[in-house]
């Protein structure tokens, strides 16, 4: 669905801004799953409200499992693992988190459950988690397409055991089979074999979130053991989410000032905790404190040359900040990013080129030249990160309208108002 685009306003001078984040869509879309699993109700508290958490709790709804509001928070009551009476459906969206944590619960429970998602979501890498699947017992029908849609014939219970997977095209094919495999019969063992695994603090947050709820997690080099056990609910307290930090942060930057945002945790395993060193790398001054993570920017805005793969969902902001910078930035190890919400190389590439930009698309990566930008319609291909990323650029650059600018609303769906709120102090 379009909505309207935004013309997305400059900064008129240096930032003096704390702009308050909704929670983590992986912490909460983990904690939804974990408390789908457990042996008693979990209290989730701050949870992200945004698409991509809504379709996880309506799916798990679907399979049985009770999702209610009390306030902001979500209270969670498990099924009685009878799971769905008849045959359900499930919409992931376009929610990487949704279509590979989804499925390995839907094997558990006894339903027929059909899952499919928005148009793009069926190009995204699934085939490595439906065979793994597979291989642990599931039966599921995909008429040998290795994507979405595919129906999961669930029976129940599910064997569990060894199974190796690529997981080079995202790390969530992993975490999907970690996060379930406290159910099945015999536990997890995954081994992961081919070109590197992304988005490692994400699998770092899978295993510590398992841990903190009970499970039994070993872990070595591309390998990871879940032993079957009882999950315990209780309560869960979201972090913000630190990926979304990414474009209020860097616009003190662009604009000069400062931006700070409170209750970023001192300890965390949230790729986005890596914009302290990345931004300070380009330029910001960063420190950490009792009011939070406050950038200041002097109009310094150096190039980066970095290996963003374990922070892979930064790129589009940094790719943006890039374009504006003083130097020219070459960023790699992010091949993956051709299966996220778009194909993210072409799009940052195409967009930042249309405005004048100097784009160039490496095999596993972007070269960035900064160049004098001018306005116009940037495309945003149902992708969150996109609207961030051109709103970043608008704000050294009249004239930058933003297509279908709800789009964002996949993990941020305040992002205007808390933009225009930044911009106004
Ligand atoms: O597990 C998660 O919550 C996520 C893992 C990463 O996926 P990839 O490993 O596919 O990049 C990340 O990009 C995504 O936004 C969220
Ligand atoms: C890649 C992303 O999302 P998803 O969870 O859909 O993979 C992202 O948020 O940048």
């Amino acid at each position: 669905m379009s909505t309207p685009n935004w013309p997305a306003p400059t900064a008129r001078g240096p930032l003096a801004a704390t702009v308050v984040l909704p929670g983590s869509k992986s912490m909460t879309n983990r904690a939804l799953i974990l408390a789908a699993l457990a042996e008693e109700p979990t209290r989730i508290v701050r949870p992200l409200h945004s698409r991509d958490t809504e379709l996880m709790a309506q799916g798990l709804r679907e399979l049985g499992v009770r999702v209610d509001a009390e306030g902001d928070d979500w209270l969670v009551t498990p099924g009685d693992h009878a799971g769905p009476a008849g045959p359900v459906h499930v919409d992931v969206g376009l929610a990487g988190t949704v279509m590979r944590f989804l499925p390995p619960v839907a094997a558990l429970t006894r339903g027929q459950v059909t899952i499919d998602g928005d148009p793009r979501a069926r190009q995204r890498p699934m085939r490595p988690i439906i065979d793994a699947l597979r291989a642990l017992g599931a039966e599921i029908d995909d008429g040998g397409r290795g994507c979405l849609p595919f129906t999961v014939h669930g029976r129940g219970s599910l064997a569990g055991g060894s199974v190796t997977i690529d997981a080079s095209a995202s790390s969530q094919l992993v975490s999907g089979l970690l996060l379930a495999a406290p159910r099945f019969t015999k536990g997890v063992e995954v081994r992961h074999e081919g070109p590197p695994v992304p988005s490692a603090p994400h699998l770092a947050m899978t295993v510590r979130m398992l841990q903190d709820a009970g499970a039994v997690v070993e872990t070595g080099r591309n390998l990871w053991r879940v032993a079957p056990g009882p999950l315990r609910g209780g309560e869960q307290v979201i972090e913000p989410d630190l990926s979304n930090a990414a474009q209020f942060l860097g616009a003190a930057l662009v604009a000069g000032g400062r931006v700070t945002v409170p209750g970023w945790p001192a300890e965390t395993t949230q790729p986005g905790d890596a914009l302290r060193h990345l931004l300070a790398e380009m330029g910001g001054r960063v420190s950490l404190g009792p009011q939070g993570l406050t950038v200041h920017g002097d109009g310094t805005l150096r190039g980066l040359r970095a290996d963003l793969r374990d922070v892979g969902e930064l790129t589009p902001v940094i790719a943006a900040l890039a374009a504006l910078a003083d130097s020219p930035s070459r960023l790699t190890g992010i091949a993956h990013l051709r299966g996220h919400e778009t194909d993210r190389l072409a799009a940052l590439a195409d967009e930042i080129n249309a405005l004048g930009g100097d784009v160039r698309r490496l095999p596993d990566g972007l070269e960035i030249r900064p160049r004098p930008l001018h306005g116009g319609l940037v495309r945003t291909y149902d992708d969150h990160r996109m609207v961030m990323a051109a709103a970043v650029l608008g704000l050294a650059v009249e004239g930058i309208v933003v297509e279908n600018v709800a789009t964002v609303g996949k993990t941020l769906p305040g992002f205007t108002e808390l933009w225009t709120g930044m911009l106004e102090g």
